[in-house]
């Protein structure tokens, strides 16, 4: 289900429309007679261009709200809209009503704690296979991931395979994979576990830079306290529940 031209889910003119909904959403994992409340009615609405900072103790579903906002897991109920596509119903069950791989492929970007690249694939064939996953031609797609390799600093690197280059360096590639195909929401799990505090900023520099020029909804769970500066909103999950903090001051260290 997509929203009409002008209108969305509140009467919005599409325009204005949040880049990513989510709406009573609800999430339990059953196992044998345990049953764990990861998500317990979660309202969350940001808007194209915002960079939100995705804090919260262990185990408190932060990794679980980003699999649901991606559409990589079904929410037990509620509701998940992406740029006015309605991509899960509670109405609907577990079904979604897109076929989210596809849309997962064209319009979402993730990066995870671990850079998990194709071995056997060069820094730059794992950025370009990417694009072409979505009919980008070889050799446009082999020229946009060079330049992004160039933009994240390890364009030098672009020949060498995973396990020639360092931990900074393979996250920095599967940053670049995750900006591929210009994704509409940026999801990321802890990308700067790995890097020194010097990466680490840039990337969280560039992921505020794809949020405020490229128009992208940006999510990064993070536990760096140092990296709020960069973010516009600071969500914080706790105990299932999601809540905002206005200043980073606001966040317990
Ligand atoms: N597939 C699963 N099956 C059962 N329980 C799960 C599953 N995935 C997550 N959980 C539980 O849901 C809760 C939230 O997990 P989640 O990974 O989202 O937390 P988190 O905030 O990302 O934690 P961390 O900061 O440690 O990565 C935890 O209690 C976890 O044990």
């Amino acid at each position: 289900m997509t929203y009409g031209p002008s209108e969305g889910a509140a009467g919005l003119r599409t325009e204005e429309l949040p880049g990513l909904s989510l709406r009573n959403v609800t999430k339990q994992f059953v196992s044998g007679d345990t049953v764990v409340t990861a998500l317990n009615d979660v309202n969350l609405d940001l808007r194209k261009g915002e960079c939100a900072a995705l804090l919260g103790p262990s185990g408190a579903g932060k990794s679980t709200l980003l699999m649901i906002a991606g559409c990589l897991m079904a929410p037990t109920a509620g509701s998940v809209i992406i740029d006015g596509n309605v991509l899960y119903d509670s109405t609907a069950g577990e079904r979604a009503l897109h076929d989210d791989r596809e849309f997962r492929r064209k319009h979402i970007g993730f990066v995870f704690q671990k850079a998990h690249l194709i071995p056997f694939l060069t820094a730059v064939e794992n950025v370009q296979v990417a694009m072409e996953i979505n009919d980008v031609r070889p050799s446009e797609a082999r020229e946009r991931a060079q330049v992004l390799l160039d933009d994240l600093g390890v364009g030098d690197r672009a020949g060498n395979l995973p396990r020639q280059l360092s931990g900074g360096q393979q996250q920095r590639v599967a940053v670049a994979r995750a900006l591929a195909n210009e994704p509409s929401l940026l999801l990321a799990d802890e990308p700067t576990a790995a890097l020194d505090a010097q990466r680490a900023r840039q990337v969280m520099e560039l992921f505020q830079h794809i949020a405020h020029k490229r128009g992208a909804s940006v999510i990064v769970v993070t536990h760096d306290h140092r990296a709020l500066e960069h973010f516009d909103r600071i969500l914080m999950q706790q105990d299932g529940r999601l809540s905002e903090r206005s200043e980073p001051s606001e966040v317990a260290t």
